[in-house]
């Protein structure tokens, strides 16, 4: 079974994603940590984001794992993610990758911004998870409060919004919801909620 999550910015997906990937026993990708990769080598090599070719040749040779996943989740992180992940040629680069992962035999859980559309259109589950940006916010701003980190939840707030609008709107891959895929508003649900929520959704599949 291909499980196929998708949504905007600290909706709650890769949470999802885990402990679904956990109750079913699939193999998980946060394909989210490719384009974060991506823009760290870029970063680190001194490479302006917005130079696609540049930005592709990097994707042609990134392999997941390679950068420390706690140089991934910086603050600045996913906005330079969305910037490089806007440049069609990085997107093709990185296919090839995403879709072997799920064509694994058994399945996998994929979350992301295009599995349902793009990487995975015949996938068993598709689920796009969302919740109000004050609610996205509120809850990253905690996640950062929590590592030590803490931010204004307004700074956080009006980068959520950038980063769905740049992320809707760009030309290749938007985010958007699947014509096949169910949207769980998790913004007055708990972890647990989601997850049941989900569970449901995947019983009611067959
Ligand atoms: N239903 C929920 N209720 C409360 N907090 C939640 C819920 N779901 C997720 N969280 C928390 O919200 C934060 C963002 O969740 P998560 O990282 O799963 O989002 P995401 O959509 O994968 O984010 P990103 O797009 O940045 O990869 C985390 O701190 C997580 O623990
Ligand atoms: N399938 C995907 C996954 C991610 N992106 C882009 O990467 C940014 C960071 O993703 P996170 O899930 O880690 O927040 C995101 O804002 C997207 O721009 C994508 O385009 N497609």
């Amino acid at each position: 079974m291909i499980i196929a999550i998708d949504g905007p910015a600290a909706s709650g997906k890769g949470t999802l994603a885990k402990r679904l990937a956990a109750h079913f026993g699939l193999p998980y990708l946060d394909t989210g940590m490719l384009y974060r990769g991506v823009a760290r080598v870029m970063l680190d090599d001194g490479l302006p984001l917005g130079d696609e070719a540049a930005a592709e040749a990097v994707a042609q040779s990134f392999r997941p794992g390679s950068v420390d996943e706690e140089r991934l989740r910086g603050r600045e992180m996913g906005e330079a993610a969305s910037v490089v992940a806007a440049h069609p040629r990085v997107r093709t680069a990185l296919l090839a990758l995403q879709k072997t992962f799920a064509s694994q035999p058994g399945g996998a859980v994929l979350d992301g911004r295009d599995i349902g559309t793009v990487i995975c259109p015949d996938a068993e589950v598709k689920l796009f998870v969302t919740a109000t940006p004050e609610v996205r916010a509120a809850r990253r701003a905690q996640e950062f409060a929590s590592r030590g980190e803490p931010v204004s939840l307004d700074d956080i707030l009006v980068e959520i919004r950038q980063r769905d609008e740049r992320d809707s709107h760009r030309s290749s891959a938007p985010l958007v919801v699947a014509s096949d895929a169910v949207v769980l508003d998790t913004s007055a649900l708990d972890i647990a909620g989601v997850v049941t929520a989900a569970l449901a959704v995947i019983a009611a599949r067959g």
